[in-house]
């Protein structure tokens, strides 16, 4: 075959000469968009010295200013001169041979930075043909990366943790632990666990490097007959950002994924039984990597485009150690907001064109792309369809007392960009504004997001009504209030109109959630955090029986043993001290539980101000809202 090229390559860059790109009609990506959080782009490398001693032409190009590159293969026909079969590939952003490493770092990898840095999840993924620049590219990027991380420009304080292994087939290796063997486990939390694996703290540039430096010596290599250093492992490079600001939100990844090679198909001659084993492990898995990206592509694009209640897309990331180690990045149950740079490096030579094809084939796969969209019309509850000013005036008048600043909330972002942020970022963009507390940021967020999801359910709901004639007549007993109470009862805001008009403590009701401080006279100080706790109200004191005892076991009401009474300093007051469940922060950031058998006893004197919580049936826990 090799020889054939060879022969005709004189014919072949004629024919390629001549080539024009068929004029079609209105081209898609005319009425298509790509997803905002993955992009693919491709990068051709320069034809190298030995494949250009051998005279063999350029098979791949970058079709002018575009993101369209053009793939000519030659064939030979039954009869008659060999001839060229061409075909073309889109992506988001199309890198010729000329471009340089730094021009991709700048344009697609220097955000996710930030992105990380800020609480999110942002990963690169360079994958392509053995000997296409994958190893060339992602190191080069990962010094990169070292030199943001530490150059002063990132705002804020982090703490920054290193981790690098390796997926060889099934197995898992610490490369940053003399290659010991370590395990991919999923914990009872559903958190994907690196079992094994040291993370290293590292605090300047020069650790850093020396980290990525060393491992990547111990990358499992095997020779090639094209490339003597070809990985054929996977190769994740991960950096963790701890926040100690917010010391409940999940901490910021960056991933830098260098996947190995494909093998080409002109190398499979000698290679032996274990090593086509390897390729075909290094296919499924990138087959099931695929599947991921898109996966998680359309699950944000339908989460965005108002329809959560559909059906989520099934993601098969268990399917793969590589995508099980990657579980953060493709699950979205995760919550996590995630950004996604593929950069499928490409192989110019005309000798691998096959494998280039393939290559390209898969990229293009990798993009999801939706019919583009006119923007929504201006909804004042629909968060989607906010502009940078609205969403500012929004900010200013329904954050809480004092107001957050828009400026470092939402300097340029429209309202579906604002939603999409990692939330320990808005936390932190929030905490900006002088007096703003972590609750009130908390709540703030969570207060954005409530109204984004009641106005996909209201649009999913319409929208189903609207198909629905039994579903209208159900809905037509003329009280658009009838629905507006029972929902309402999902939060502990007091139903009654006006209610807020009159103190907090003149209207305790049981479902009160209430914001207290323990005294040390109660005894419940040990139940706070940071001097702080809060309760939901259950009943007066004094109505419980005398059987009844709170969480430390002590009697809440009555004669104790000793024969002295409890509770209320004694006098026995009705209506001073009520009988509370515990209120306590919960597993995901944010969230809380109510114990209804954790009880305490709550002097009103003791409640700060009333807090209202709402239920999220997603997640089966309680919010705060302001
Ligand atoms: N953009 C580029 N400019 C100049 N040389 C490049 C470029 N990209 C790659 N190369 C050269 O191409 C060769 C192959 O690159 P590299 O080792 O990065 O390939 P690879 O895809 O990682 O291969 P494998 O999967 O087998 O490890 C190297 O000699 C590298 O220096």
């Amino acid at each position: 075959m090799e020889q054939f090229l060879l022969d005709n390559a004189e014919r072949y860059k004629n024919l390629v000469a001549k080539f024009r790109p068929v004029a079609s009609g209105p081209k898609a990506s005319d009425s298509t968009t790509a997803t905002p959080e993955i992009v693919v782009c491709s990068r051709l490398r320069p034809m190298l010295e030995d494949e250009l001693a051998q005279g063999f032409p350029v098979g791949v190009y970058l079709r002018g200013n575009t993101n369209t590159v053009d793939l000519h293969e030659l064939k030979q026909p039954v009869r008659g001169l060999p001839r060229i079969t061409s075909s073309d590939y889109t992506v988001d952003r199309a890198f010729g041979p000329d471009a340089t490493t730094a021009e991709i770092y700048d344009s697609l990898i220097h955000p996710l930075v930030p992105w990380a840095w800020g609480g999110g999840v942002a990963t690169m993924f360079a994958f392509g043909q053995t000997y296409s620049g994958k190893t060339y590219t992602v190191s080069f990027l990962e010094r990169q990366v070292a030199e943001t991380l530490m150059d002063g420009s990132l705002s804020g304080e982090r703490n920054i943790y290193i981790s690098i292994i390796e997926l060889a087939g099934q197995t898992a290796y610490d490369l940053l632990n003399a290659r010991r063997q370590i395990s991919i486990l999923e914990d009872s939390f559903g958190v994907t666990q690196m079992a094994g694996a040291l993370e290293h703290q590292v605090t300047n540039k020069e650790s850093l490097l020396d980290y990525i430096e060393a491992a990547a010596s111990l990358r499992r290599t095997a020779p090639t007959m094209k490339n003597d250093s070809s990985s054929r492992s996977h190769a994740i490079c991960r950096i963790r950002f701890e926040n100690h600001a917010l010391p409940s939100s999940k901490d910021g990844l960056l991933y830098m994924v260098d996947l190995a090679g494909s093998e080409a198909a002109r190398d499979k001659a000698i290679h032996d039984v274990s090593r086509m084993k390897e390729a075909r492990e290094i296919n499924t898995s990138l087959s099931v990597l695929k599947d991921c990206i898109r996966g998680r592509a359309l699950a944000d694009a339908d989460s965005f485009a108002g329809k959560s209640g559909k059906k989520p897309a099934y993601i098969p990331f268990r399917q793969s150690t590589l995508t099980k180690t990657l579980k953060h990045v493709f699950d979205p149950a995760s919550g996590r907001s995630c950004k996604t740079v593929v950069v499928a490096c490409v192989n110019p030579c005309l000798a691998d064109i096959g494998a280039s094809k393939n290559t390209l084939r898969y990229a293009e796969m990798l993009r999801v792309v939706m019919p583009k969209t006119k923007p929504a019309e201006y909804h004042p509850g629909v968060p989607a369809t906010w502009n940078n000013e609205q969403l500012r005036s929004w900010i200013q008048t329904n954050s809480g007392d004092p107001a957050i600043n828009p400026t470092p909330l939402a300097p340029t972002e429209t309202g579906p960009q604002l939603l999409r942020l990692p939330m320990p970022e808005f936390l932190s963009r929030c905490l900006q504004t002088p007096d703003v507390s972590a609750e009130q940021a908390q709540a703030f967020q969570a207060k954005l997001w409530k109204l984004h999801v009641d106005s996909q359910r209201a649009a999913n709901r319409a929208s189903a009504s609207a198909s629905s004639s039994k579903a209208s007549n159900n809905s037509g007993s003329g009280k658009p209030g009838s629905g507006g109470r029972l929902e309402m009862l999902d939060s502990s805001a007091d139903p009654e109109p006006g209610s807020a008009e009159v103190p907090f403590q003149q209207r305790i009701r049981p479902g009160m959630v209430v914001g207290w401080k323990p005294s040390a006279a109660g005894g419940y100080e040990s139940f706070s955090v940071g001097g702080k706790a809060y309760a939901m109200v259950m009943c007066p004191r004094e109505v419980v029986g005398e059987r009844v005892r709170d969480v430390r076991g002590e009697q809440v009401n009555g004669k104790d043993t000793t024969g002295s009474s409890v509770g209320g300093e004694g006098k026995g007051e009705t209506g001073e001290a009520y009988l509370c469940a515990m209120v306590a922060p919960a597993l995901l950031p944010g969230s809380y539980g109510i114990s209804p058998w954790r009880q305490v006893v709550v002097r009103v004197e003791e409640m700060e101000a009333e807090v209202l919580m709402e239920w999220d049936e997603a997640t089966r826990y309680y919010y705060m809202t302001v």
